[in-house]
């Protein structure tokens, strides 16, 4: 079953067309990646989904319902691209913020900040105000509020840009955990092939169109390429 629903959606900046025609189904309990050169529409389909962005024609549905809707508010955990802290507070009190914006009562709050805190490893820095965080601090922080509310759906913008590999394997370990036990639905854009690999499914974009979707096996045979640089160089049009 489908999770996301997208029917030919359109969207364009200052007459610019940005999303052509996109349509695309995400099924529930899998990890899927958006993957994609740098401007080709990745953050604005994913602000689309979240809705964030109203779509200039087309259809988006979240479980079956139209996007916008405030009743999915609660159900999709959205990390940006941009971080949106607060940096003269700290971590511990963005966490509590955003915690009691998502209506978690207290024992929730504690409990969620704790377990989001342990999985980024930021426990021991929650006393820090952010603006004394490092950049991979930040996202760190920034993954662990869009793990807060216990989403059924994880909607993360390059979440592992400047976290180191030890942590960034962690993370992984966590969504793969999230999908498989909590049977989360996770759709993540990603600049890093390998991170690529480990999705189930993908879409690939170039220039606001969807060029290719299926898993990552499947990109592989279409491109004739052993590898996921390979695919992005040929779907690209590099010669490789
Ligand atoms: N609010 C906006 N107004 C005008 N143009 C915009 C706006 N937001 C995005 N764009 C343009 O839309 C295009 C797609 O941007 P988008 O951020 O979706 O790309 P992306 O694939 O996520 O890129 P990256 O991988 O670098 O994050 C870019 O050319 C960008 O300049």
């Amino acid at each position: 079953m489908s999770s996301i629903q997208l029917t030919d959606v359109q969207k364009h900046f200052q007459k610019r067309s940005i999303i052509q025609n996109v349509s695309l189904s995400i099924d529930s309990g899998k990890i899927f990646g958006l993957i994609g050169p740098s401007g080709c529409g990745k953050t604005t389909l994913i602000k689309l989904i979240v809705g964030m962005l109203k779509a200039d024609a087309g259809q988006i549905e979240v479980f079956q319902q139209t996007v916008p809707n405030y009743n999915l508010l609660k159900r999709i955990g959205y990390m940006a691209q941009s971080d949106a802290l607060y940096s003269d507070l700290t971590g511990m009190e963005n966490m509590q913020f955003f915690a009691k914006l998502y209506s978690l009562n207290k024992k929730e709050r504690d409990k969620r900040i704790a377990y989001a805190a342990d999985i980024v490893q930021l426990t021991n820095a929650l006393s820090q105000k952010v603006e004394n965080y490092s950049g991979g601090m930040k996202r760190r922080l920034s993954l662990a509020i869009a793990l807060l509310q216990n989403p059924d759906i994880l909607i993360l913008d390059e979440p592992t840009v400047g976290i180191d590999p030890a942590l960034k394997l962690t993370i992984w370990q966590e969504l793969e955990r999230l999908k498989k036990v909590e049977k989360k639905t996770i759709l993540i854009t990603t600049h890093v092939m390998d991170e690529a690999e480990k999705c189930d499914e993908l879409a690939l974009m170039k220039e606001g169109k969807i060029i290719a979707n299926g898993t990552p096996t499947k990109l592989r045979k279409i491109y004739d390429a052993d590898t996921f640089d390979e695919v992005f160089l040929r779907a690209g049009g590099a010669k490789t």
